[in-house]
């Protein structure tokens, strides 16, 4: 399991520090909004580029130079630069020898590559200290502000002080560090981004494989079965009996599903003699999405205290329009008898 720690905000802001010359390698929407941000915070930004002579939109106040210049100017770059075109930094190995070299990179798809690829960044440049930051935080969100998006940015790298660094200059844009330890951790960091409702996966697919099979069952003994042997139309059932009945039964299922692993997870470590050993990956899964299954139980509660409620409102809807039919025929007959 990842280990987080949110490192505590320092009293003092070291202002020399605010000062300092931060490199971005390219020029593209991340570096540029990454740049701008940097700008407003007091950074001064050397950008490194293929053409430093035409790029454009580029925030005023920063210096455009070529790759290997700009990196001479700052001990800390920030590579704003697909993977697939890292390879050119091999030939800067000697300008970038000491340096920090922070890589932000995503991937299209999870498991893309082999290695992660800060670590493929800290293979090509060997003498440089990776540091992986800043690559759950979009080019949109920086423009936009901190407030409205996650201000969480996953730090990790093999050299402490340069891992110190980044971290100081996201807290000075406004952003929260997460230390999440060595440049192994690139690999999970590099996954965050890929993961759509990460835990939410398993218990949304399990209700609704739940529902569809609980819903057929219901189907088939309240609507077909007595339609063929009585003849009996009970096809209305389907609107709101069947799925209150739907309902509780997958919120109940989910309930026992989340105290379902605790026991299991009991009595593993029994049977093992301890409680220090890994459990299988499927009950680690488990037990990590157990709050979500919760939700989502308590949500299908939710529904059916809903329906519930409309029954009786069915029921008065349906008396008060029987009570109006009695009254009109009452009527009908008076008036026939009286005249
Ligand atoms: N956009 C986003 O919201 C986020 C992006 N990222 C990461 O940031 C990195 C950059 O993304 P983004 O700015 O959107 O991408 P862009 O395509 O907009 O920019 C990439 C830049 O890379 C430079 N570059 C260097 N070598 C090459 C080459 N051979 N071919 C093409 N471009 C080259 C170019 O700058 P120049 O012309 O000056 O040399 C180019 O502008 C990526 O790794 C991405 O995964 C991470 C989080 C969010
Ligand atoms: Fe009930």
């Amino acid at each position: 399991m990842e280990k987080t720690c949110i490192d505590a905000l320092p009293l003092t802001m070291n202002s020399s520090e605010k000062q300092e010359t931060v490199c971005i390698f390219g020029t593209g929407d991340f570096g540029r909004s990454l740049g701008l941000k940097m700008l407003q915070c007091g950074y001064s930004v050397v950008f490194g580029s293929r053409n430093p002579q035409k790029t454009t939109l580029l925030p005023s106040g920063a210096e455009v130079l070529s790759y290997s210049e700009a990196a001479k100017k700052s001990g800390i770059i920030i590579i704003a630069i697909h993977r697939e075109h890292y390879d050119f930094l091999t030939e800067l190995t000697e300008v970038l020898n000491g340096k920090i070299l922070v890589d932000i990179s995503n991937n299209l798809k999870i498991n893309q590559y082999p290695e992660s690829n800060a670590e493929y960044l800290a293979h090509l440049v060997p003498g440089a200290h990776v540091v992986k930051a800043f690559n759950t935080i979009s080019a949109w969100a920086l423009q936009s502000g901190a407030l409205d998006a996650s201000r969480q940015v996953f730090v990790c790298g093999n050299d402490s002080k340069a891992k110190q660094r980044v971290m100081d200059i996201v807290r000075n844009l406004g952003l929260t560090p997460m230390d999440q330890g060595s440049l192994m951790a690139a690999k999970e960091i590099e996954k965050y981004p890929l993961q759509l409702f990460p835990m939410w996966r398993f218990p949304f697919y399990l209700s609704a494989v739940l529902c569809v099979f609980l819903f057929f069952y219901c189907v088939i003994r309240d609507v077909i079965y007595p339609y063929v042997y009585e003849k009996k139309d009970n096809t209305f059932r389907m609107a709101i009996s069947i799925p209150n009945r739907i309902f509780p039964i997958t919120a109940l299922t989910l309930l026992a599903l989340v105290y379902l692993p605790g026991v299991i997870a009991a009595i593993l470590q029994l049977y093992r003699g301890t409680k220090y050993r890994r459990f299988p990956d499927w009950l680690d899964h488990w037990m990590l999405c157990r709050k979500q299954l919760g939700l989502v139980a308590l949500g299908f509660a939710f529904l059916h205290v809903l329906y519930t409620l409309v029954i009786p409102i069915r029921y008065y809807v349906r008396w008060r329009l029987g009570n109006l039919t009695v009254t009109q025929v009452n009527l009908f007959l008076y008036i026939f008898f009286c005249s």
